[in-house]
C-alpha cells in the first residue's frame, strides 16, 4: 500500500509522522508533497520521509492520497489533480468543513474519507472521527482506520454530520482547553507567581484532573462536588462561573465552530 499526504503542514506532517512511526508502512511506501520550496527543504533532511514538491511523480502511484491542505487551497490543487487520478485510489481528507460530495465532484473520484482529527494527533492522542462515501469498501476502510490509528483513536460516525459536529468538539476542542490553561497561567502570573511555578500548577491541575477522569465512570459533574467543600473556595470559584454564564458560553462556541465547519463546506 503506498501512501500520499499532501500539504506538510500542522496536520500532513503530524499524520506523515505517525504512520512513519507505525509497522503499516515502509519509508519507501509514504510519500509528502508540499508547495512550499522551505518546507520541502527542511523535510528532505529527515530520513522518514520521501518528499515531492511535483505532483506528476507521486499522485500516480498512490493508493491511498490524505488530502491535508487548508480549505481554500482546494480550487487551485483539484484542478492540477484531476487529470492524474485514476478510479482505484481511495481520498482521506482531513480538511474541515470539505464535504464528500465536494471532493467527489472536484477530482472526479468515487472512494473518499471524510475525517476530522485533531492536534495531540503530534503526541500520538489526537482522536479522529471519519466516514466514509458508497464506493468505500469494508477492508479500505479497516486500512483508512489502521492510518489514522498511528495518530491515536478514532470513531466511525454514520454521517457528515457527525463530522461537522466533532469539529466543534474535538477538532477545535485542543484550542478551548489551551484558553483555560492560559486563563489560569495568567491568574496565577498576576497572583505573584514565576512562569515556571505558574506552568508546574497549571499542568499538573489539568494533567490529574484527566487521570482522575479517565481512571472512573464518574462524570466531571460528580468530580467538581468532590472537589467543592461546602461554603468554601471551590464553591465560590464555580458560583462565579455560573453568575457569569461560563457553561453556556463554552456550548455556544463549540456551536459556532460547527455552525462553521457546515459554512465551509458551502464556500467555493
Ligand atoms: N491544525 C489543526 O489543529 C487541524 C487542522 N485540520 C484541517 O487540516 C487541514 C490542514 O490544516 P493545517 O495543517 O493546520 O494547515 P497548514 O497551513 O499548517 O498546512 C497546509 C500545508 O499545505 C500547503 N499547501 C497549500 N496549498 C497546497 C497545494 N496546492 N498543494 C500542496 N500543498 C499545499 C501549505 O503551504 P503554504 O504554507 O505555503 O500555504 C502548508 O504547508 C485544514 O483543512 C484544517 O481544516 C483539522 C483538524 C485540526
Ligand atoms: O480551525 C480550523 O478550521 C481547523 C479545523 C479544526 C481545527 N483547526
Amino acid at each position: 500500500m503506498k501512501v500520499l499526504v499532501i500539504g506538510a503542514g500542522n496536520m500532513g506532517l503530524t499524520y506523515s509522522e505517525g504512520m512513519a512511526k507505525s509497522p503499516l508502512l515502509g519509508k519507501q511506501n509514504l510519500k509528502i508533497y508540499d508547495t512550499d520550496p522551505k518546507k520541502i527543504t527542511k523535510l528532505n533532511k529527515e530520513p522518514h520521509f520521501d518528499v515531492y514538491d511535483n505532483l506528476e511523480d507521486c499522485l500516480p502511484k498512490a493508493d491511498i492520497v490524505f488530502l491535508a491542505v487548508k480549505p481554500f487551497h482546494i480550487a487551485e490543487l483539484f484542478k492540477t489533480m484531476a487529470p492524474q487520478i485514476n478510479q482505484q485510489q481511495l481520498f482521506v481528507s482531513l480538511m474541515a468543513g470539505v464535504t464528500i460530495d465536494t471532493i467527489k465532484d472536484g477530482l472526479g473520484a468515487t472512494k473518499v474519507v471524510r475525517a476530522m482529527p485533531n492536534l495531540p494527533a503530534k503526541v500520538g492522542k489526537g482522536v479522529t472521527s471519519y466516514t466514509e462515501s458508497e464506493a468505500v469498501s469494508k477492508v479500505e476502510l479497516i486500512m483508512v482506520r489502521n492510518l489514522l490509528d498511528t495518530t491515536g483513536t478514532s470513531i466511525h460516525v454514520e454521517t457528515e454530520k457527525f463530522i461537522d459536529a466533532s469539529t466543534g468538539i474535538s477538532g477545535s476542542g485542543p484550542a478551548y482547553v489551551f484558553y483555560f490553561m492560559q486563563s489560569m497561567l495568567d491568574a496565577a502570573l498576576k497572583m505573584g507567581f514565576s512562569a515556571y511555578d505558574s506552568k508546574v500548577l497549571v499542568s499538573n491541575t489539568f494533567e490529574g484532573a484527566i487521570e482522575l477522569f479517565n481512571q472512573s465512570d464518574i462524570s466531571p459533574e460528580t468530580w467538581i462536588n468532590r472537589v467543592a467543600s461546602k461554603g468554601g473556595t471551590t464553591q465560590a470559584a464555580i458560583d462565579s462561573m455560573d453568575d457569569n454564564n461560563v457553561k453556556q458560553l463554552i456550548e455556544d462556541a463549540a456551536y459556532a465552530a460547527f455552525d462553521r465547519a457546515i459554512e465551509l463546506g458551502k464556500e467555493k
